[in-house]
């Protein structure tokens, strides 16, 4: 699979090419996942307070467009993100659609707890991989953030809950620059020993790019498979494209991404949007990957959430799009 490992740097591009083929070729492989974290991670930094019932026909909506996972809100201190103050409201409120689910973060137990009552039935739990930005996203270091999810996993456990993780700041952190990946392997098998089903790499300021991308992959694979790993990519610089694309070479098949490219993390100075869904949407099914994705369902969403916003998609495919590509013959 990782066909560029085999070849100097100077045929990466034909690396490319040939993974797009196996890819392609390969049914088993055939398939990615998107977790739609627009609700969740493009809302949770917008300034002004949005009504709960925009937020809730926003996940209505994306519920009709064939994906599968949709990260509803998080059960966090509404003193630290005043967007999420809504989280039970919002849950409630959503037309759970069968066959779709919809995790909500929690970073500790009281988080969990709330997010239970409200029905929750999957729940993420974010670390980071250094230790400045996690003091200023959580209020602990990376390795005090972990014993705070040990309650969390057990009583997800109890409760048939399922526990999805992050990893933030995986290849550089906006206090401590570049992250070295070792420091994000163990915080990967920190979550995995203790029960995540998956862990996302989040680069949570988008500094990444092919290159720090597959330097971290390199050693992350090498300690958990590919299969149990997804990517969360910013647009920052530019490269989330690129850098997911980097991913599917290592074998990952889930990828996060969010409906036209809102969003950032309150705690990560500087930081955009996440990879806009809609162009993560177009790239795939243009190499053949399968997401269960309707574009033209998806557009439409996207427009309906940038126009209660005020302001354009930042996603390139949404600005474009003319309707349906006409079909080969
Ligand atoms: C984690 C805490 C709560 C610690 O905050 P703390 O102040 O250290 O917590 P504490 O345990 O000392 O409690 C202080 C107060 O918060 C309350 N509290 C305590 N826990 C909760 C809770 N779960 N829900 C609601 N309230 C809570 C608690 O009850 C108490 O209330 P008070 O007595 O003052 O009235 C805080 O730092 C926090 O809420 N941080 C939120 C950070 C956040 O949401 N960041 C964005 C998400 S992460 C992200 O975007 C990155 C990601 C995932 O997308 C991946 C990537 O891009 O890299």
């Amino acid at each position: 699979m990782q066909i560029s490992r085999i070849l100097a740097p100077g045929r990466r591009s034909y690396a490319l090419l040939l993974f797009t083929r196996t890819a392609v070729t390969s049914p088993s492989s055939n398939s990615v996942r998107i977790v739609e974290v627009g609700p969740r991670d493009g809302l949770q930094n917008e300034p002004k307070l949005l009504p709960a019932a925009t937020k809730i026909e926003l996940i209505d909506r994306l519920s009709k467009t064939g994906l599968k996972t949709i990260e509803a809100t998080s059960f966090v201190s509404a003193k630290w993100v005043p967007q999420m103050g809504d989280n039970t409201e919002v849950f409630c409120g959503i037309r759970k659609v069968p066959g779709i689910s919809y995790p909500v973060l929690t970073p500790n137990i009281k988080g969990f707890e709330s997010a239970l009552a409200a029905g929750a039935e999957e729940v993420a739990v974010f670390g980071a991989a250094s230790d400045a930005f996690s003091l200023k996203n959580v209020n602990c270091t990376a390795a005090e953030a972990i014993e705070r999810f040990k309650p969390v996993l057990k009583a997800a456990k109890e409760n048939g809950v399922r526990v999805r993780g992050y990893v933030s700041t995986v290849v550089g952190c906006p206090y401590e620059g570049a992250v070295a990946p070792s420091a994000v392997v163990k915080v990967v098998e920190a979550l995995h020993e203790m029960g995540c089903y998956e862990i996302s790499l989040g680069d949570t300021i988008g500094v990444g790019t092919p290159g720090s991308m597959r330097r971290m992959l390199d050693e992350v694979t090498r300690a958990i498979p590919s299969e149990k790993l997804a990517v969360h990519c910013h647009d920052t610089y530019g490269q989330a494209l690129s850098n997911i694309l980097v991913s599917l070479e290592y074998g990952i098949r889930v990828v996060d991404s969010s409906v036209s490219g809102l969003g950032g993390c309150p705690y990560a100075r500087g930081a955009s949007g996440n990879a806009a869904t809609e162009d993560v949407v177009y790239m795939l099914h243009g190499m053949g990957l399968n997401t269960g994705v309707d574009l033209d369902k998806l557009i439409e969403v996207g427009r309906f959430i940038c126009s209660e916003l005020g302001r354009p998609s930042e996603s390139k495919v949404n600005r474009a799009w003319k309707g349906p590509q006409p079909q080969k013959q």
